[in-house]
């Protein structure tokens, strides 16, 4: 469900394997991959996969596994769209960013959400064609038939590991997104370069003190260290600019109000101040409402 750059890739290489996929998706795509196949292009091989597509969410109603894979901004809409269609036996899993999906989601559903975090990089290159840009393993809560669901994706070479610690691992990964992405997204920055500007580093701190003081109050342990995995983006993805910067871009919604916005939200409800995640928040938010005007620069 969300046939974009997580959606194609992941039932890319389950219908590849030979699973049976459908994807769920805009007409543009849909109509492309019907036409032509699904465009997977990886950084050693490109193939052209067939499988079945539609617009229609009624299109999970054969499905024995559903993988959510919308942005965070669009749970609820998606997810009222697929409920009527469900079957009662199938299995839900989120695949996005962001620390509430699951949840939210299971509230639309009525059903449990198994949460995943997705730990790939891709992106759509144009309809129906999806690029793969490194790694696709997932790491998931515990559910009873997870065995099946991880032979699987065995089968199609994605790794599964089963974590009772995927909230955690959410949050260390909703603390990056905190720390980069309004700022690539307000400088029009890739990393690299973003945190060579002076005091860049020191935002970032106060960004990830304020994330990590929230996910105390909420009773999460955050696994590892988070500032060492923050200083290790700025090289492992030197050249790239942030999903929120992409999405400002193209005058897409961003994630924000899932990002810097949720810990803004979770840090008033413990009575915490975090005037950093506020001010960026803000300003992407101001950004979205066109002000000042996107430059017109073509996302690279
Ligand atoms: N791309 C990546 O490398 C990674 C992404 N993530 C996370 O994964 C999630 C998905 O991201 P990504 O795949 O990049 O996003 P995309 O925007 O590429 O894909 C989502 C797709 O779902 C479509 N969609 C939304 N609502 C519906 C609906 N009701 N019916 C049919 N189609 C719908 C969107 O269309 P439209 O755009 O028209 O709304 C879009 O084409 C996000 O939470 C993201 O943060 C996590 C790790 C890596
Ligand atoms: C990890 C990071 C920051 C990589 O760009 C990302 O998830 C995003 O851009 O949303």
């Amino acid at each position: 469900m969300g046939a974009g750059a997580v959606g194609c890739y992941y039932g890319g290489m389950l219908a590849r394997a030979g699973h049976d996929v459908t994807l769920i998706g805009r007409p543009a795509h849909v109509q492309a991959i019907q036409q032509q196949g699904l465009r997977l292009q990886t950084r050693d091989w490109t193939e052209r996969i067939a499988l079945q597509a539609t617009t229609d969410a009624n299109g999970v109603a054969s499905a024995d596994v559903v993988l959510f894979c919308v942005k965070s901004t669009d749970t609820e809409t998606a997810g009222a769209q697929m409920r009527p269609h469900l079957s009662p036996q199938a299995t839900v899993l989120s695949l996005q960013n962001g620390v509430d999906n699951a949840p939210r989601l299971a509230a639309v559903l009525g059903r449990p959400v198994i949460p995943a975090v997705v730990y790939v990089a891709s992106g759509m290159a144009g309809p129906g064609h999806v690029q793969h840009h490194g790694r696709g393993e997932l790491v998931i809560s515990p559910y009873p038939d997870a065995d099946a669901f991880i032979a699987a994706c065995a089968q199609a070479g994605i790794g599964v590991t089963v974590s009772e610690e995927v909230q955690g691992a959410l949050w260390a990964k909703l603390i990056i997104n905190c720390a980069y992405n309004a700022l690539s997204a307000l400088t029009q920055l890739p990393y690299a370069r973003l945190v060579q500007l002076e005091g860049m580093w020191a935002v970032m701190r106060d960004i990830e003190r304020e994330c990590l003081a929230v996910a105390a109050a909420e009773g999460v342990a955050v696994p590892g260290d988070t500032w060492a995995a923050i200083e290790g983006i700025a090289q492992s993805m030197a050249t790239q600019l942030s999903s929120t910067a992409r999405d400002l871009m193209r005058g897409h919604p961003s994630e924000i109000d899932h990002i810097n916005g949720y810990v803004i939200r979770r840090a008033e409800a413990h009575g915490l101040p975090v005037p950093a995640n506020r001010l960026l928040h803000a300003l992407v938010r101001a950004r979205e409402a066109g002000h000042p005007p996107m430059p017109t620069a073509s996302a690279p």
